[in-house]
């Protein structure tokens, strides 16, 4: 299958597929999980390197006391993707994953980049994950291991990468990656057990920050800096002072710290691959995502709340910083009860993270967008359907990065991946929320051999003059295919213009508020013209469907959405920007070299689009228009 043409090309790039909901011979599934259950789930997911190590980091390197303003915006953006989130995931039920949503709502290119940086985000979070595991073991034995490794590879090691090759993390890496191809399974025990220990810790650390902490520390000068001896008291190094008090490093620092931190509230995604089991889906999948994410804020503002008051910011000790301010203030068996615990935490996060990423990379490659060869078990493994190929590989990688990657840089790139993924989110939701009703229900079981062209491929062909009154003067008052196409070019170019503006914001802030005649002219016709298009967006009928849970304030929640997550994406750091371009070059080739040629969507017959059944699912009782 060849493009004969660039408008053919573009119809394969948006042609959009019914994906088979799950295998004939699997079993039933069952809803069972409450609002309870599913906030476990989502609390287990978040919590992990982000409350332990990440808050050091960022309040040493970026943000110092403020660290606790940068948490509050990362969690108000996490709060808007959640929203998103939850409509698009009660909308699909059981697709289980950001990879089939964007397959179903947007088409294949989108889902091919959702899919692939999904991966991304996941590998070099389970990289991150064991490189914490390394550091935190490291430091509880007195960092033998760390100066032995750097003593021998300093002079080895390229700036741009680890100052020694972390083997303790690669090790870790491999033998989740053993256990994972080996057949371990996820067990909702085990998380439980792990969130109560968790949560339990962290409440120890704040109120130990309330009783032992000193306001003092959030209002240090000069002179306090200047009088602290590196090398006295169990002091290694100073971080930098910045201004000084609460704010050290500006509100620059708070935002960049804001682009990081994200990294620790990311995973209440979890509740969303569990749709299916919900009971009432409709309450509980925005409810449980709402509190999963107030929980975490709390619990990260807590504690770098408590961290930043017990030590002087440019005292926390980056690579483990809860038990070294527990040495700082003297309670050295807490020390060592909070490194056991981050050791534990660590470890559970570990064997949890693995399990998403051979599911999604079988599922793109079952739909011919990712090599066939990573869907298939080996025979030794056949018994177990283990996709031994997708774990290797995806193993291999993430103890590569851990082994070489700095730390900082793991955190950046899992954020920008993550990042990009919920923005993409956000565009289903506006996308699929102006088209024409379409019946995405499970109970329509549509064999995959049985998959039809995308609507998109289908689409009547309008005159000009025809699509410029729809525009202005929308006819109709539901969503048509006309109206449907009109959204979808109107949020591509929203897209863009925000990405213009967010990138003007983030390079050139100081510029742009002090009146800077270019940038500020630019920046002012771009708002105008986002506004304009978001007018043409916002008069266009909507899908009166009735879904589980809608996102409020059509058009502009998801548009706030993309342009904080672009804004943010924005701020972080050149060098992460080269490496998540070189992972999506890599997918762009794997993509037009491979996919767009072998995706199922296109060796398909063409049929008419979907039905326009009702989208609530009739078996579910409690299904109700909202
Ligand atoms: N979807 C993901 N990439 N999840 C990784 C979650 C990382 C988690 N917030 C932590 O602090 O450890």
């Amino acid at each position: 299958m060849r493009c004969q043409d660039p408008r053919q090309c573009g119809q394969k790039l948006v042609r959009r597929q019914p994906l088979k909901p799950r295998q004939r011979s699997e079993i039933p599934v069952t809803r069972h999980l409450n609002i309870l259950h599913l906030v476990v789930l989502g609390v287990g997911s978040t919590l992990g390197v982000g409350v332990y190590i990440v808050v050091g980091e960022v309040a040493l390197f970026v943000a110092g006391p403020a660290i606790i303003i940068s948490f509050l915006v990362a969690a108000l953006s996490s709060v808007l993707s959640g929203l998103c989130y939850a409509e698009i995931g009660t909308r699909i039920l059981w697709t289980g994953s950001v990879y089939r949503y964007s397959y179903i709502s947007v088409g294949e290119l989108w889902a091919f980049i959702a899919g692939w940086n999904f991966i991304l985000s996941y590998i070099v979070a389970s990289a991150s994950v064991a490189k914490a595991w390394s550091s935190t073991f490291d430091s509880l034995i007195g960092n033998h291991i760390s100066q032995a490794l750097q003593k021998t590879f300093f002079q080895y090691m390229p700036d741009y990468l680890a100052t020694y090759p972390d083997f303790v993390a690669l090790a870790m890496v491999l033998l989740f990656t053993g256990a994972l191809a080996l057949g371990a399974r996820q067990s909702a025990l085990i998380t439980k057990v792990y969130t109560g220990i968790n949560v339990l810790v962290l409440i120890f650390i704040m109120l130990s920050g309330f009783f032992k902490g000193d306001l003092h520390n959030w209002k240090l000068t000069e002179q306090d800096y200047t009088s602290i001896t590196p090398g006295s008291g169990g002091i290694s190094s100073l971080g930098p002072l910045g201004f000084g008090g609460f704010v050290p490093f500006g509100l620059d620092g708070i935002l960049h710290g804001a682009a990081t931190c994200f990294y620790a509230l990311v995973g209440f995604d979890a509740i969303v691959t569990k749709g299916e089991e919900a009971l009432n889906p409709r309450r509980s999948i925005p409810w449980s995502i709402l509190i999963t994410i107030f929980i975490c804020f709390l619990a990260h503002f807590g504690v770098s709340a408590a961290l930043t008051l017990m030590v002087p910011y440019y005292l926390i000790h980056p690579e483990s910083p809860l038990p070294q301010a527990f040495l700082y203030i003297g309670w050295d068996v807490a020390r060592y009860v909070v490194a056991v615990t981050t050791l534990c935490a660590l470890t559970f996060r570990l064997q949890d993270i693995f399990f998403p990423i051979p599911e999604v990379i079988k599922d793109m490659a079952h739909g011919g967008l990712l090599f066939q060869g990573l869907a298939s078990p080996w025979k030794v493994f056949a018994r177990t359907r283990t996709p031994i190929m997708a774990i290797m590989s995806s193993g291999s990688l993430a103890g590569l990065l851990a082994l070489l990657f700095k730390f900082s840089d793991l955190l950046n790139l899992m954020s920008i991946g993550n990042l990009l993924v919920y923005s993409l989110v956000a565009f289903s939701v506006l996308v699929l929320r102006y088209q024409p009703e379409q019946n995405l229900s499970r109970k329509e079981e549509i064999d995959i051999s049985e998959c039809e062209a995308s609507p998109l491929e289908t689409i009547p062909e309008a005159g000009t003059s025809n699509i410029l009154k729809t525009v202005w003067y929308p006819i109709n008052t539901f969503p048509t295919q006309e109206s449907g196409r009109i959204i979808y070019g109107c949020t591509l170019l929203l897209v863009l213009l925000l990405t213009i503006l967010g990138l003007i914001l983030a390079q050139w802030p100081s510029q742009v508020f002090s009146g800077d005649p270019g940038l500020t002219t630019v920046a002012v016709l771009l708002l105008l013209l986002i506004t304009g298009v978001t007018v043409i967006i916002w008069r266009q009928p909507q899908d009166p469907t009735a879904l589980y849970f809608k996102v409020p304030a059509l058009p502009v929640l998801p548009l706030v959405s993309i342009f904080v997550n672009i804004y943010l994406m924005m701020l972080i750091t050149h060098r992460t920007w080269t490496q998540f371009g070189v992972w999506n070059a890599v997918g762009f080739v794997i993509y037009f070299g491979y996919g767009i040629r072998h995706s199922l969507a296109g060796n398909n017959h063409q049929q008419p689009p979907a039905s326009t059944s009702q989208t609530l699912d009739k078996n579910i009782p409690d299904a109700e228009p909202s």
